[in-house]
């Protein structure tokens, strides 16, 4: 059977994590669905044994991992754009690789991605949300960080690493505008690809629950934090025009003091 479906996870240093995603992904597609679905690891030369567990996985029963080696590039979104340049499949979900992302939820991304152009992971949807275990400094850097991206998207979670497209909507995007740098590669594309018009065709949201880390350490850095307000700077021209920077430092700011605010009355 031919693929038709790829899952892309950004992979550095997560040696440990590469059996129980598989096996858990691979158990919730089904026999079905195992077929006709691989799995890419992007991994930037983490020389930790992540070959070998994949070489292992595929001896072991899982013919559809593969694991791609990258030595001339790091960082997470440049990582997951080769990922998905290299998949076989026509619907793409990218997930990252420490069990963050619900593997048992990639089903239902894939199934929303039949009748949407874009799909993304929620953790902002009645029921579900961000495990109390998540540290408040992430917290409020995620919630400054979406309050920032607000006037770019309808998205509820642009933030979210969790999310899919058809790959056709990459094909028709002009590659040299899309940036690659930083972690927040889906936000990214929601601004830029040619997405249908009809909010019912381009977004569909899935809510899920985003758990905690159990093995190896966060990749967010000072440097990431960096890359991110640049793009932010960059999307807003991109949106607005390269007049607006001034609306863009104003609204910045009232976003800012807005979500200081709603921050500090939570804590006093
Ligand atoms: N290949 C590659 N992968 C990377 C790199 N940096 C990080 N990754 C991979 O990208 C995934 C996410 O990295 P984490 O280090 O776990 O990020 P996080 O701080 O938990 O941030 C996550 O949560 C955010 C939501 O709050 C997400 O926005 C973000 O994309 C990411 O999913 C992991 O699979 C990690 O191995 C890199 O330089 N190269
Ligand atoms: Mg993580």
């Amino acid at each position: 059977m031919s693929i038709s479906q790829s899952v892309i996870v950004p992979a550095y240093h997560e040696k440990l994590n590469i059996k129980p995603l598989t096996t858990r992904l691979f158990a919730a597609l089904g026999n079905e669905g195992s077929k006709t679905t691989e799995l890419i690891f992007v991994d930037d030369n983490s020389n930790d044994g992540s070959v070998e567990e994949v070489e292992k996985l595929n001896n072991n029963g899982y013919p559809n991992v593969r694991i791609i080696v990258r030595t001339d590039e790091r960082g997470l979104s440049s990582a997951v754009l080769k990922g998905f340049m290299e998949a076989k499949g026509e619907y793409l979900i990218c997930m990252d690789a420490d069990l963050q992302h619900p593997p048992e939820s990639v089903p239902q991304l894939f199934q929303s991605l039949k009748s949407h152009a874009f799909v993304l992971g929620t953790r902002y949807a009645p029921g579900v949300g961000i495990d109390k275990d998540w540290p408040l400094y992430r917290r409020v850097i995620s919630s400054t960080a979406r309050a920032m991206a607000k006037p770019l998207t309808v998205a509820s979670d642009p933030m979210s690493g969790f999310f899919g497209l058809q790959k056709k909507y990459l094909t028709m995007a002009k590659m040299d505008d899309i940036n690659k740098q930083g972690f927040k590669i889906a936000l990214e594309l929601l601004a830029k690809l040619p997405l249908p018009e009809d909010p019912r065709l381009a977004i569909g949201e899935v809510p899920f629950q985003f758990g905690v880390r159990t093995e190896g350490e966060s990749k967010l850095s000072g440097k990431v934090i960096i890359q991110y307000l640049e793009q932010l700077k960059e999307l807003y021209i991109f949106k607005f025009g390269a007049n607006n920077l001034i609306i863009f430092i104003a609204v910045w700011t009232i976003l800012c003091l807005y979500v200081l605010k709603k921050f500090s009355s939570l804590v006093l």
